[in-house]
């Protein structure tokens, strides 16, 4: 088996009582994109913040081409959490209020102490790519519809070219033509990057085709029941 995957390894992750992943494991390999299938409450989501580094297993853990991470957020090495990006959902919020566009796309590269020069390169080769004009990149979130602040979020995700992506109903609030620009500047960043990409989302057509393969995760959540 090749050693470059994220691999959700046999993860059990609870939230209370109620068991939402039970020994579930997830393989994705780089340069393929693996569609996440199942229905609402499965916990699809969950198991893309496992992925992410966002959230700590109860039980397995997630590895990066064969080293095992056993931390989560910024208790995992720059070197290796730079290597898994996620675009979720909302970009309302996974966006600080407060940034403009262009400060929004550059915080992780800041955050890893880039040197600014190079920061302002990638953001501006960035933003380009996701199509975000310069009057749009000087203003906040507030000032900006959902689909160019997504389009912002997928540069920030971007930014330190993760072998691994992950994208929870990325497109699913998008119109259709902004849905189709995200979806293409995240298929020609996996094909040229050679990037494993998981990808969940509701709309059938679209996983199918987008996907090299589906994963069925259609256990239901449950209660454990008390022993006593
Ligand atoms: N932070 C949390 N605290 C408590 N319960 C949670 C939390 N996050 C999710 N859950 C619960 O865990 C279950 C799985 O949620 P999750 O969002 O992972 O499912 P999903 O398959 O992505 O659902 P959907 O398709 O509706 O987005 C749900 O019952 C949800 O209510």
């Amino acid at each position: 088996m090749s050693s470059t995957h994220l691999l959700a390894d046999r993860v059990t992750v609870g939230y209370g009582r109620q068991v939402v992943l039970d020994d579930v494991t997830v393989r994705i390999d780089r340069g393929e994109t693996v569609g996440l299938r199942g229905p609402s409450g499965c916990g699809k989501s969950t198991l893309a913040r496992v992925l992410a580094l966002l959230h700590q297993p109860d039980q397995g853990r997630v590895s990066i081409d064969g080293t095992a991470v056993d931390a989560v957020r910024y208790a995992v090495p720059v070197a290796l959490r730079t290597r898994v990006a996620a675009l979720f959902q909302s970009p309302r919020a996974a966006a600080d209020p407060r940034l403009s566009l262009t400060d929004l796309i550059a915080e992780p590269l800041r955050a890893t102490r880039t040197p600014e020069s190079v920061v302002r390169e990638r953001v501006a080769e960035l933003a380009d790519l996701v199509g975000l004009t310069a009057d749009l990149r000087g203003r906040r979130p507030h000032a900006v519809s959902d689909g160019q602040l997504q389009r912002a979020c997928l540069a920030r995700a971007l930014v330190h070219r993760p072998d691994y992506l992950l994208c929870d109903e990325a497109t699913a609030m998008l119109d259709a033509s902004t849905q189709a620009h995200v979806a293409a500047v995240i298929r020609d960043y996996q094909r040229t990057q050679r990037a494993g990409v998981l990808v969940i989302t509701h709309d059938q057509t679209l996983l199918d085709r987008w996907s090299d393969r589906i994963v069925d995760l259609d256990r239901p959540a449950y209660e454990t029941v008390s022993s006593k």
